[in-house]
């Protein structure tokens, strides 16, 4: 069952003439025609040959409200017409920080960026510059944007990524600075012991652990019981500052971001994503100590777009929204998220094919296995994704828009109607795997 896509794939011709690959984005590469869209609005996406999806990708996490949330629209048109871009100060970068700072445990000061990538390099330059230390610690599976220092290959055949007890860094890409690797500690996540040992290994060197809070980008993998907790306290005991890259977890898990929802603090928070819902801002937050590094200017932080006004509307709006209607929104993607993930298991067993569903609410994997349970980036990798694809593009036949290797965003604009919509395609999708 295709659908007709003829004007999506006379446009991918006329991109791969002008556009490297045809794509802005290696994320948005596709076996296929890649998904051309003509316009948005809040659980839908209609595409250029006028198809419609039921969208669980949302930008890839930031439209949390859902596309086009009208306050958020009024926001940006009015501080447009207001000026665009000042490269100065102004008070709506003030509100949005003091809300970061109410909303989220952290966060004592802030600073502004464009996108989640650039934050994270915020953090880990402020982590080195703040300790004196030259090393970063980062786990396998944990994507923390595409900048050199952190862009490491996200899902390694496991023959490539070393043992368990002593995995490597396998490149993502060339093009990357030897001295990057060298400066990068790659651990086994969910596993406190193989993070001690690692941790006593390179015990004085470590300026920062960095992590995804809930594994977002390998699966939907909450940390076990306990595990956070020790990692905070291995991080005490070796001076090392903890990162929490809450790009997708932040305003999406919880008005806190998954720090809040999980109950352990790191010393320095990245968000990015939802925090605008749709429009470009990302964060770094943290504890006043530590961004006393910043503010005294002896660690460096420049853009010229960082607090953007017009991102700053839409931030502000959305954050106001998320902030002021918690109760409800929140519990509504919790439910509908709930919903869905009992209504992907029944189909499922319906259908006879193994499949794990597994997350949170607002964010969950579906995986084709019969393992009970995925912990980490071995299990996930053991899992084979051929099948995660084929289900991808039969969902996407059906109108039903997910994130290819398996992951489901849900928003505040989805319905119960919309669920049930999605599990009748989802039942067709199976079928005819
Ligand atoms: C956890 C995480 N960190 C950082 C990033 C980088 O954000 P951006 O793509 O906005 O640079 C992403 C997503 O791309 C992400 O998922
Ligand atoms: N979680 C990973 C992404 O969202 C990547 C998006 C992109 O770079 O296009």
């Amino acid at each position: 069952m295709a659908r007709n896509l003829t004007n999506a794939a006379a446009l991918f011709g006329s991109a791969r003439k002008v556009i490297a690959g045809g794509v802005s984005s290696d994320a948005r590469r596709s076996a296929g025609t890649p998904l051309y869209v003509d316009h948005a609005a809040g659980s839908r996406l209609w595409d250029v040959d006028g198809n419609s999806y039921l969208d669980y990708v949302l930008g890839q996490g930031p439209s949390v409200l859902g596309h086009c949330p009208p306050e958020v629209v009024g926001a940006v048109a009015d501080q447009a017409g207001r000026g665009m871009s000042y490269a100065a100060q102004h008070r709506l970068e003030i509100e949005v920080a003091e809300r970061l700072c109410s909303m989220v445990p952290s966060a004592e000061l802030v600073r502004f960026n464009s996108v989640g990538s650039e934050a994270v390099h915020g953090a880990l330059r402020l982590a080195r510059g703040h300790t004196g230390r030259p090393k970063v610690l980062k786990f396998e599976g944990h994507y923390h944007g595409w900048f050199d220092p952190v862009l490491y290959s996200l899902h390694p055949a496991l023959d490539q990524a070393g043992s368990a007890d002593a995995p490597v860094p396998v490149p993502g890409t060339l093009g990357q600075p030897p001295s990057a690797e060298g400066d990068l500690v790659v651990v086994r996540w969910n596993d406190l012991d193989a993070l001690k040992a690692t941790m006593a290994e390179h015990r004085g060197e470590l300026a920062a652990v960095i992590m995804e809070p809930i594994l977002c980008n390998s699966g939907a993998i909450l940390p076990s019981p306990g595990y956070l907790e020790g990692v905070r306290d291995l991080c005490d005991e070796h001076g090392t500052l903890l990162i929490f890259d809450e790009v997708i977890t932040g305003f999406r898990v919880a008005p806190g971001g998954a720090q809040e929802l999980l109950g352990v603090t790191p010393d320095l928070a990245t968000f990015g994503k939802a925090m605008a819902g749709g429009m470009q801002a990302s964060a770094l937050v943290g504890r006043a100590a530590v961004m006393e590094t910043i503010a005294s200017g002896k660690v460096g932080h420049a853009g010229t777009f960082n607090s953007h006004p017009v991102a700053m509307a839409a931030a502000n709006a959305t954050l106001t929204i998320l902030d002021e209607q918690r109760d409800a929104l929140y519990g509504r993607l919790e439910t509908n998220g709930r919903r869905l993930m009992a209504g992907l298991r029944e189909a499922a067993a319906a259908a006879g094919i193994p499949l794990l569903v597994d997350g949170v609410g607002a964010a969950f994997q579906t995986y084709f296995t019969e393992a009970t349970e995925v912990r980490d980036y071995r299990d996930f990798a053991g899992i084979d994704r051929a099948l995660a694809a084929r289900f991808h593009a039969e969902l996407q036949d059906r109108g039903v828009n997910i994130v290819p290797r398996g992951l489901w965003l849900l928003s505040t604009a989805h319905t119960e109607d919309d669920i049930e919509e999605t599990l009748r395609a989802v039942t067709a999708a199976l079928a005819a795997l």
